[in-house]
């Protein structure tokens, strides 16, 4: 429960939707009990005026009698009716009230979580898989939110009814009151026992359908692997499989429920017997009116469902609880990269390792060891090595998506913990290997970083990054929506797509990470010279394998295993007779092989 209490400053927040909402209940309970009353007056009405009408037998008086006795009876009818309706209408503003402020609530939550998600740095994305942290914002949010509003309001609902309506029924006698009520602790228990199993049996399908829906989604993907490996046949059958686990927990889950409503009614049923025999033994007795007898049966009925809204609640309290400690838990993980300065700054893109080590969190990989270079504005620095030499990693610490685990990098002779982070990352244009685009248009994919699209400078981008001519084939041109709602680009547009985002921002240091393999050399020149001109006085970094791509950079890194081997130009280290030349010659065999 103390998980709970996070929701307080919320529950405070929308106080005014609350307050009234217990009113509300209140009112409702009061009009939904009035009418236990009325029936009694009524019934007391019909036995008295039975005898009546009976001792008036042949006198003339006997129509006046039945027509006055009519016309109560319709009266009364009416008023049970008026009151109803008085009861229904604060239920919908008891609905309007509580459970509304459920919905702003969840709003409000979901926003909170979202919003601290993105101030969690990568590494907390790569520990945690996609569908949980979606779960957070999601399940869980909806569980806290049956806390907020059904919770709260069937809970305010039973204590109120219950106070008013024993207040009456021990009035009327207490011993009446107390046997038919005996069964009600026992229906409040069952339900709750058979809710929790429901919910973990629900649970447990939910699992078994997303399992499926997981399974069908990769399938759907990768169809031409499929199709292409000729394994239809088994596919479906481990469809029909998984399908079956779901066919047989569903088919659990039927037959508690089957058996749930039965029960149920046995118990209200218990109650409404004890009341018609205790209760007819004290009318005869003369303690009471059948009338009473009538009262009690209203009473029965108006808090059954109270009190099996008393088992479903505290279930749905230990639920939301669990889930709740979830949310908090993730509300509570401090992000691991922390910008300490406030002030943003502009940078000029000078980069500098200083013997930097760096083993991956989660995986203990070391990826960089020693490594030590430095790149000054206006050079184009290139890095080649082979897979898993640790190129990318460097990326990942100049973005400061990590911080590094010995060794400091310094920005413009600052360390790079010093800078403002947003500001910093601002001024960086990153395109990374997987290139990602949204499904959305050309134009807003370019225009990304910025608030504003502004369709000459993303036009000038797309010029740049040699796609130019590839959107204007498109028959909307920039406006062509692209991913699952629209085409689907060559890997090739993709890339240069990215690269136009990368660069529209007009950055101080330009990191592109292995971003020009899907690209022919013609392409990939005609970029590296776009680049020459819009880069001049600012950083560039090119990540690559084909020597073909970085032979004219200020500066080449050759990676090995997280360490530089070596580093200078294309002739020195041609010079040098090394990796860098051996890399070369296999490359430039390679080529006149494929010749
Ligand atoms: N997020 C990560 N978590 C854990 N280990 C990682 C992560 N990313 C990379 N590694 C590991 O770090 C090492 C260096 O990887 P890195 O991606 O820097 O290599 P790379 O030179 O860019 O390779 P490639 O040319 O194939 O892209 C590899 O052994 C890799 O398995």
């Amino acid at each position: 429960m103390k998980h709970l209490a996070y929701l307080n400053k919320f529950l405070y927040k929308y106080r005014w939707h609350l307050i009234p909402g217990i009113i509300f209940v209140t009112i409702s309970n009061i009009f939904g009990i009035i009418p236990a009353q009325i029936i009694r007056i009524a019934f007391n009405l019909v036995t008295e005026n039975i005898s009546t009408y009976q001792l008036l037998n042949g006198f003339e008086q006997q129509p006046m009698v039945y027509s006055i006795f009519g016309s109560s009876l319709l009266l009364f009818g009416t008023l049970v009716l008026v009151l109803a309706l008085l009861r229904g209408l604060f239920v919908f503003f008891m609905r309007q009230t509580i459970i509304l402020m459920s919905r702003h609530i969840e709003y409000d939550l979901k926003n909170e979580i979202y919003a601290h998600y993105q101030a969690l740095s990568l590494a907390f994305f790569r520990r945690h898989n996609t569908g949980d942290l979606m779960n957070r914002v999601t399940e869980d949010v909806t569980r806290v939110r049956m806390y907020l509003g059904p919770a709260i309001m069937y809970a305010c609902n039973t204590v109120t009814l219950f106070i008013i309506a024993i207040y009456f029924m021990v009035s009327v006698n207490p011993k009446l009151a107390l046997l038919s009520l005996l069964p009600m602790p026992v229906l409040a228990l069952m339900i709750y026992y058979v809710n929790n199993i429901i919910e973990s049996r629900s649970e447990r399908i939910q699992k078994r359908l997303s399992t499926l829906s997981s399974f069908v989604q990769e399938n759907f993907s990768g169809i031409r692997v499929i199709k292409s490996y000729v394994r239809e046949g088994f596919v479906r059958e481990s469809f029909a499989k998984e399908s079956d686990g779901y066919k047989s927990q569903s088919m659990d889950l039927v037959m508690v429920q089957a058996l749930f409503f039965p029960l149920m009614l046995l118990l209200v049923g218990l109650s409404t017997i004890i009341t018609l025999y205790v209760g007819g033994v004290e009318v005869i007795k003369g303690n009471i009116t059948a009338g009473n007898i009538a009262e009690f049966i209203v009473y029965l009925g108006l808090l059954t469902f109270p009190v099996m809204s008393l088992g479903w609640v505290s279930s749905l309290v230990q639920r939301a609880a669990a889930s709740q400690k979830r949310i908090n838990e993730f509300l509570h993980e401090e992000p691991e990269i922390k910008s300490i300065n406030k002030q943003k700054q502009d940078i000029k893109g000078k980069i500098e390792f200083k013997n930097v080590s760096f083993d991956y969190p989660d995986t203990g990989i070391k990826a960089l060891d020693d490594v030590s270079f430095s790149a000054e504005p206006g050079q184009l620095v290139a890095i080649i090595g082979r897979t898993g030499s640790g190129k990318s990693t460097i990326a990942n610490l100049i973005m400061r998506m990590y911080d590094t685990t010995g060794g400091e990098i310094l920005i413009d002779d600052k360390p790079i913990k010093q800078l403002n982070l947003e500001s910093y990352r601002a001024q960086i244009g990153f395109v990374p290997q997987e290139v990602f685009l949204f499904s959305d248009t050309i134009a807003n994919n370019i225009a990304f970083s910025a608030d504003v699209l502004n369709m000459p400078v993303v036009e000038q981008a797309a010029k740049n990054a040699a796609v130019y001519s590839n959107i204007m084939e498109f028959e909307k041109g920039f406006e062509t929506m692209i991913g699952e709602r629209g085409i689907t680009l060559s890997g090739g547009q993709k890339q240069r797509v990215s690269i136009a985002r990368a660069i529209v921002k007009e950055p101080q240091i330009l990191i592109f990470d292995d971003c020009l393999s899907a690209v022919d050399t013609k392409t990939e020149e005609e970029i590296l010279n776009n680049l020459g001109r819009s880069m001049q006085n600012k950083t560039s970094l090119i990540i690559a394998h084909r020597i073909s791509t970085i032979k004219n950079a200020d500066k080449i890194l050759v990676m090995d295993n997280g360490k530089i081997l070596e580093q200078g130009t294309h002739a020195q280290l041609m010079a040098n007779k090394a990796a860098y030349f051996e890399l070369y010659e296999k490359q430039l065999l390679e080529e006149q092989e494929t010749a």
